[in-house]
């Protein structure tokens, strides 16, 4: 016999999805996205997450993707972010508006692409030379990503012990010559799906932090002084544990601790990042 949903659960099913709908029509950013009104360059080359305006707003403010040449992008799929660093590193990372010169450019595909193949870096700019910036944006996922031009990616759990080994190989080879083999930035978008079960989102956040900010002590414990000093910005789900991470894990490290929830993301998310400036080690 045919499944058929229970009246509740199809009304629940109606009502979560009319939820949905109502709040995308709502949501600036998709709107901005959407409309023919929108700027030219924003409506013709959109970033492929709304995630990449909470970075925009947050670099607006803060200012710490400038000067730096080696970022680390952990959770980067489908890559909102990593497009705004390797724009700020000077690449091409959005498809031209279609009225421009260059208007054949398009994406490269992710079976053209070996993540571990690093001179690929500027191949995937589909050989356009203006494209080349100046550092390296290296992006980690568990899920694949779309090539972006300046970006490495590397498709593997960051949690797992071997990702490390990985990334420090990775940062090794394509780092700008006279940069340290250091990323100078740390930036972790990384959330598991989110399960309902408030107990256990907060635990899995509270894991991430844990885990980047012990991979941020090794990956900068030998690291000599550095000018602008270590950045590293993390999403965290905003609950007590989570201040406490800050207070005795954080803070104790760097020169400057804020937490930041920027406008575009939603006010009924839980979401909030931590923007850590200054490692001192
Ligand atoms: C909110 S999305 C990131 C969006 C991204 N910042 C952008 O602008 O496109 C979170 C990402 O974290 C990734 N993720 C979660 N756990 C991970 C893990 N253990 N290792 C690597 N990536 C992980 C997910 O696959 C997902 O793509």
């Amino acid at each position: 016999m045919p499944f058929r949903p229970s009246r509740t659960l199809a009304y629940a099913k109606k009502t979560s999805s009319t939820a949905w709908l109502g709040r995308q029509a709502r949501d600036p950013y998709i709107r901005l996205r959407a409309s023919p009104d929108a700027s030219a360059l924003v409506a013709a080359t959109p970033y492929r997450a709304r995630s990449a305006f909470k970075l925009l707003e947050m670099d607006a403010k803060y200012k710490f993707l400038g000067q730096r040449d080696v970022v680390l992008d952990l959770g980067c799929a489908p890559g909102g972010w990593s497009q705004v660093v390797a724009e700020k590193l000077g690449w091409s990372a959005r498809p031209p508006a279609a009225s421009s010169p260059n208007a054949g450019w398009s994406e490269p595909t992710p079976e053209s692409f070996d993540p571990l193949n690093i001179s690929d870096l500027t191949s995937s700019t589909n050989g356009n030379s203006s494209t080349v910036g100046r550092g390296v944006v290296i992006g980690v996922d568990l899920l694949r990503m779309t090539p972006i031009p300046g970006v490495q990616f590397l498709q593997a759990d960051f949690l797992a012990p071997d990702t490390e080994v990985l990334i420090d190989a990775i940062i090794a080879r394509t780092c700008p010559r006279d940069a340290e083999t250091k990323a100078d930035v740390i930036l972790c978008d990384m959330a598991s799906n989110s399960t309902g079960n408030a107990f256990h989102d907060i635990e899995s956040s509270l894991s991430i932090c844990n885990s980047v900010f012990e991979f941020s002590q090794r990956h900068w414990a030998q690291s000599s002084k550095r000018e602008l000093g270590g950045v590293l910005l993390i999403k965290h789900f905003v609950h007590p544990l989570l201040h406490i991470f800050r207070k005795e894990k954080l803070e104790p490290s760097f020169k400057d601790v804020r937490f930041i929830k920027p406008n575009a993301s939603r006010t009924e998310s839980k979401e909030g990042y931590f923007l850590c400036r200054g490692w001192k080690g």
